[in-house]
């Protein structure tokens, strides 16, 4: 069985005579949640509107739920869910209607009170769309997105504007989503929405793929040195490692048992994702922007 969801190889997007997706090979498995990671202007929504039959491609293979999506029908299209960068325009129609009416789209659809719940508008599923605030009408764009029970669903930048209730809820809602079995592509600026729903995470700078690997162990940062502080003698103290276990059970029993204030740090998903970055032209070019 062909576990691979989306095949990418040898992408390549020109605007102009530039290259912004420059020779792009990625592999999605089916059921993993794949996050998206770049500096604005990387190349990502290009990529995902591609694999969305959206763009048009000027190099490479591309091979989406096993077809060009260059070329691929109506079928293809119901088994795919989108929730785009841009928003739903403010409509007249009130937030049932519209997503009732969006999911006639469908062949086999969710049941649209079932998932205006699941984004948490069930409370205003009489209002008009168009009345609602910014973080909602974006809930709405996500109602619409899985209300055909897609194979696969893209996510470019979905919680913007979210409030923190909101982050979480969506949160749970991608990990059912994953559970049943949906291919997640999600495009987010967050990273702890990457640490928290990513399987795979891919680092992309100027079109071209930098890194790709499991958010928890990106850059070597599991196994990278470790930042142990403490307090002595009301004075704090720090010691970088690379066994910190060993140092802190040493500290432990030095200490009789009781160590104040200990913590053990180790990279971040941002420290390594800055890195990365920062190691690019990409980052020599933010660098410069922000002087
Ligand atoms: N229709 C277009 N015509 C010309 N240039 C374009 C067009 N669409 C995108 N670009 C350029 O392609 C590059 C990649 O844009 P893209 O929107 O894919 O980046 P991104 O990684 O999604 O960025 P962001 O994080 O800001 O959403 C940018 O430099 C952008 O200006």
């Amino acid at each position: 069985m062909n576990d691979t969801a989306v095949h990418i190889r040898g992408l390549v997007k020109r605007y102009g005579g530039t290259s912004v997706v420059d020779g792009l090979d990625l592999d999605i498995v089916q059921g993993e949640v794949f996050a998206l990671l770049g500096p604005n202007g990387a190349g990502k929504t290009t990529t995902v509107e591609i694999l969305e039959g959206y763009r048009k491609r000027d190099a490479g293979t591309v091979s989406v739920l096993g077809e060009d999506p260059g070329r691929a029908g109506r079928s293809w299209r119901s088994k795919i869910g989108i929730v785009a960068q841009t928003a739903t325009d403010a409509s007249e129609l009130t937030v049932r209607e519209v997503v009732s009416h969006f999911a006639t789209n469908y062949p086999r659809h969710r049941d649209p009170e079932a998932v205006i719940n699941q984004v948490g508008l069930g409370e205003h599923a009489k209002k008009r769309v168009g009345r609602l605030s910014g973080g909602q009408r974006r809930r709405v764009d996500v109602a619409l997105g899985i209300i055909g029970d897609p194979e696969l669903l893209f996510l470019d930048e979905p919680t913007t504007g979210f409030d923190p209730e909101a982050r979480v809820r969506f949160w749970h809602l991608i990990r059912q989503l994953s559970a049943e079995g949906t291919t997640i592509v999600l495009t987010t600026h967050y990273l702890d929405e990457v640490e928290a729903l990513a399987n795979r995470v891919a680092v992309i700078a100027r079109g071209r793929l930098k890194v790709v690997g499991d958010p928890a162990t990106l850059g070597g940062r599991a196994t990278a040195g470790a930042v142990v502080s403490w307090r002595e003698n009301g004075r704090l103290m720090e010691e970088t490692t690379a066994n910190p276990d060993h140092f802190v059970a040493q500290l432990v029993s030095k200490n009789s048992g009781n160590v104040a204030g200990l913590s053990v740090q180790r990279p971040s998903l941002e420290d390594v994702y800055l890195q990365m970055i920062g190691d690019s032209a990409d980052g020599a070019e933010l660098r410069k922007e922000a002087v």
